[in-house]
């Protein structure tokens, strides 16, 4: 089924290209892998990145990977299907992410981000293997606000995320195309496409970090009053004023 190409497909594909040319993220050359879980972020990411792709003036290439972290219910097969029907050059892997998990895990600390790292790791090593130089991921504008606010108010860091971030490994370029997409957007996107979502049928899939509901809830109260809040806050990241800090690494005082 061809995407439907209306003015929200427009308007999604113009922030990416928007997004591509501010940072740089796709060069000559790339051959980029998506991170595909089956999540309505990444498969907008992975269908805009490919209507770009056909009629972009640099050549690249995408492979979808998917990492099964081997959660019983996980449903990969769907996936999979909706991948080979739309003709994406994929890579399914299995994993046995889960049991490191049970068994490494430290009680209390967050399923999620020991999760995340782990599967991170095999992206890393799946792209090696592919012979990708870049890793595309899923963030959207309203991830990295919410990260800003949950640096500043429970970490003590002035952070938020980076649209492109060498890998910790030296090797791999991490790009992050979504960033000036709103996920209300996406959500709105994905049920037009129907495009077919998938939990990852984790302990905890579905329940949202609570403190990422506050910032969401905040983000979205603030914006009743404020709608060009968002654009605001994602513009703040990329307008720093060092002078206006106190970080002494910055400069001496
Ligand atoms: N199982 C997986 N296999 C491959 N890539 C993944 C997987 N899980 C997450 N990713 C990648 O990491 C990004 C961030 O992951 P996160 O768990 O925060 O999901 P998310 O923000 O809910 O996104 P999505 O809607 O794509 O699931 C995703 O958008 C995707 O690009």
């Amino acid at each position: 089924m061809a995407l439907i190409e209306d003015s929200l497909y427009r308007k999604i594909k113009k922030q990416v290209g928007k997004a591509i040319g501010d940072f740089n993220l796709i060069e000559e050359g790339d051959r980029i892998a998506i991170g595909v879980s089956g999540g309505k972020d990444s498969y907008t990411l992975l269908h805009i990145l490919e209507s770009l792709r056909r009629r972009a003036p640099v050549k690249y290439e995408l492979v979808a990977v998917n990492v099964d972290a081997g959660y019983p219910g996980y449903r990969t097969s769907v996936i999979e299907e909706h991948l080979r029907e739309h003709g994406f050059t994929h890579r399914m892997e299995t994993t046995n992410c889960y049991q490191i998990i049970e068994e490494k895990r430290r009680p209390g600390s967050s399923y999620c981000s020991f999760c995340a790292r782990l599967r991170r790791g095999v992206l890393y090593s799946l792209a090696e293997e592919l012979g990708c130089n870049k890793i595309a991921l899923g963030h959207h504008l309203d991830d990295f606000i919410e990260t800003l606010l949950l640096n500043q108010f429970y970490v003590g860091t002035l952070a938020a995320m980076s649209p492109r971030l060498k890998a910790d490994n030296g090797k791999h370029t991490v790009i992050r195309p979504l960033v000036y997409v709103e996920e209300q957007d996406i959500i709105a996107f994905t049920r037009q496409n129907r495009f077919p979502v998938v939990c990852c049928a984790c302990p905890v899939c579905g329940v949202v970090d609570q403190k990422r509901k506050r910032m969401k809830k905040l983000v979205r109260e603030l914006s009743q009053e404020n709608p060009q809040l968002r654009r605001s806050m994602i513009g703040a990241i990329a307008n720093v004023h060092p002078r206006h800090l106190m970080d002494p690494r910055l400069g001496e005082f």
